[in-house]
């Protein structure tokens, strides 16, 4: 662990047990000399932690801490903030019985944050599907971080989704809803909200003044002037039209198969998508190893490795921690953490 900065460390959730999070978050802490990674503690079970790291053959000393701010004392030592709710290990096989220490995990990283102990929060990912049949309402970490957000300092947060890497950055505007439900859920408004919360995120967190944004359209050919559906005309236009006289620099509707190519993607900083798939196939297409989810709208930095839980791979050694070392990254560098990365950032 870098100790030439007196940052407060970054806190890691573990996410799912039987999934990857504990794989990588591991693979990271094991290079982080090499790789110069930012502080960080994780909020895990640590037998759960030891025994994976004894099965992956990792060279890994686990240090349970009673308090975050005990974190760093022995440089050697992977620093676990302990669970209440125990996970059991089952490399692969989600349980249902484990959703309360995963949340609990959630729930402890962003209060540590908004209490000023950590810097930001790195996500783990977690089985949605596990947490749905524990009674967990939310559809993921972004909806759930906003609403427990929200309630923590007072005042509501529209979460928006950012997938970055290093040559795209995308934001679903409507996030972890049905595609059926999408052309309901989109509206004007939704789109003016999202692209504002972009706009002064990217200034205040990336320094990122006046981003370029290139919004989608929702039908085949952003709609074919309105023969091939409506919203593109109705909804989406006049929302870049507002955006445009609020000086954004804008364009759109774009038809969605063609704003990807390499030449359309260097005229914007920022794709702002219709749903979750239009976003999300090109950014894990082009970098699934480089791309970071980050929420913003938040009164905290929270990022997250792009993939999800990889049960293929759990306890195997084959899940690469890159995605998870970019998000620490990406973290250090939104909270002003100097590493030895080039900080210009994405
Ligand atoms: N932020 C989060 O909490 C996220 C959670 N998920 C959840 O993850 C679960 C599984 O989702 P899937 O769609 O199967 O996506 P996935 O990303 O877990 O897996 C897709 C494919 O990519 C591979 N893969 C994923 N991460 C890898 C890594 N680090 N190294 C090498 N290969 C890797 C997997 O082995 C699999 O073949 C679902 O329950 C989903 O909800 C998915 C995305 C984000
Ligand atoms: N596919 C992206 C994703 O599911 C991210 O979900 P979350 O960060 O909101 O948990």
């Amino acid at each position: 662990m870098s100790q030439s900065s007196p940052s407060l460390p970054i806190a890691v959730s573990i996410g799912e047990p039987s999934g990857v999070g504990a794989d990588v978050t591991l693979a990271a802490f094991a290079r982080r000399q090499s790789l110069d990674l930012p502080p960080f503690f994780l909020i895990a079970d640590a037998e759960m932690v030891a025994r994976r790291a004894e099965r992956l053959g990792l060279d890994v000393q686990v240090r349970t801490i009673g308090r975050p701010e005990e974190w760093g004392a022995d440089p050697r030592s992977l620093d676990v903030l302990p669970l209440v709710n125990p996970h059991s290990e089952e490399p692969g096989r989600a349980d249902p019985a484990n959703a309360a220490g995963t949340i609990e995990a959630i729930d402890r990283g962003t209060r540590l944050v908004l209490d000023g102990v950590a810097a930001a929060l790195v996500t783990n990912p977690i089985d949605k599907k596990a947490l749905y049949d524990a009674g967990f309402r939310h559809p993921g970490h972004t909806e759930y971080l906003a609403e427990l957000c929200g309630t923590l300092i007072g005042k509501p947060c529209q979460p928006v989704m950012l997938l970055t890497g290093p040559d795209l950055s995308c934001v679903p505007v409507t996030i972890h809803i049905p595609l059926a439900d999408v052309p309901g859920a989109l509206t004007s408004e939704l789109i003016l909200s999202t692209a504002r919360i972009v706009a002064h995120d990217l200034a205040k967190r990336f320094g990122l003044q006046r981003p370029r944004l290139a919004v989608s359209g929702l039908n085949p050919h952003a709609g074919e002037r309105g023969a091939i559906g409506r919203e593109d005309e109705t909804v989406i236009r006049p929302a870049v039209e507002i955006l445009r006289g609020e000086g954004f620099d804008v364009v759109g509707p774009l038809p969605g198969d063609t704003m990807f190519h390499p030449d359309a993607r260097r005229r914007y900083d920022v794709a702002l998508c219709m749903y979750h798939d239009q976003a999300l196939i090109p950014a894990k297409t082009l970098a699934f190893d480089e791309t970071v989810n980050v929420t913003l709208g938040l009164p905290i930095i929270r990022t997250s490795p792009d993939h999800g839980t990889a049960a293929d791979l759990a306890g195997t050694g084959a899940a690469r921690p890159n995605s998870f070392i970019a998000a620490l990254r990406l973290a250090g560098r939104m909270a002003g953490i100097g590493t030895g990365e080039d900080a210009s950032g994405r």
